[in-house]
């Protein structure tokens, strides 16, 4: 892959073998189970890895980072990739109840030595994790997950999502059942879509 990802994300030689790693693994694995696409594969970079790479800077530097519905890894791995050697200390558990999709991300933490852990689990059986940052890409709608961001979050805690096109009239749903600060950043992937940082939630 060429060098100006690298260029792009500003991380060491290192980090960016490491993504490059995990974006073959998730290659190789993709031809057996449906990781992502088989159409993006090709555009791997750009449209999963530069799209969890942006959130990176957004969380907490301290504490648990919960990924909530991780699928091949898309934010988690790449977030624990990243802080892998800017932040060794950050410990990122990645919640996937597809045991497949478990067991690759398993691997990928094996293999890259990753301070990361997985719980192969729906997260609603999963008890309150303390979390100072949780995070979800494509998972479900945002008055769901702000319910799940809730009981996993510590006081204080953030949650990102990545929402699509439609995040606006996600956000004026959700505004009817919570209450919550929020900050919309424009996604670097897609101007259409957002990555919505908030904090402070509560029922309304
Ligand atoms: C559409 S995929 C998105 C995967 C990844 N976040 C991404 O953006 O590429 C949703 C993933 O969440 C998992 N999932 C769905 N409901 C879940 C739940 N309640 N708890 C944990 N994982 C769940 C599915 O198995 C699937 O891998």
């Amino acid at each position: 892959m060429s060098v100006e990802w690298q260029e792009t994300f500003n991380v060491s030689r290192e980090t960016y073998d490491d993504l490059t790693r995990y974006a073959e693994l998730v290659g190789r694995w993709t031809q057996k189970i449906n990781l992502i696409s088989k159409a993006s594969l090709q555009d791997i970079w750009q449209r999963h890895i530069w799209d969890s790479a942006q959130i990176y800077d957004l969380g907490e530097p301290k504490g648990t980072w919960l990924d909530i519905g991780s699928g091949g890894g898309f934010p988690g791995i790449v977030v624990a990739i990243m802080a892998k050697r800017d932040n060794p200390a950050r410990k990122v558990v990645l919640v996937e109840s597809d045991q497949r999709k478990a067991a690759f991300l398993r691997t990928v933490i094996r293999e890259l030595q990753l301070n990361a852990s997985v719980e192969a689990t729906r997260i609603e059986a999963l008890d309150p994790a303390g979390a100072t940052v949780v995070s979800a890409r494509a998972l479900a709608s945002l008055s769901q997950l702000l319910g799940f961001a809730d009981r996993h979050l510590q006081k204080g805690g953030s949650a990102i999502f990545m929402k699509g096109a439609q995040w606006q009239n996600e956000l004026s749903e959700a505004q009817s059942a919570w209450s919550f600060d929020h900050q919309a950043h424009t996604s670097q992937t897609d101007p259409t879509a957002a990555v919505l940082l908030i904090k402070g939630i509560h029922r309304a």
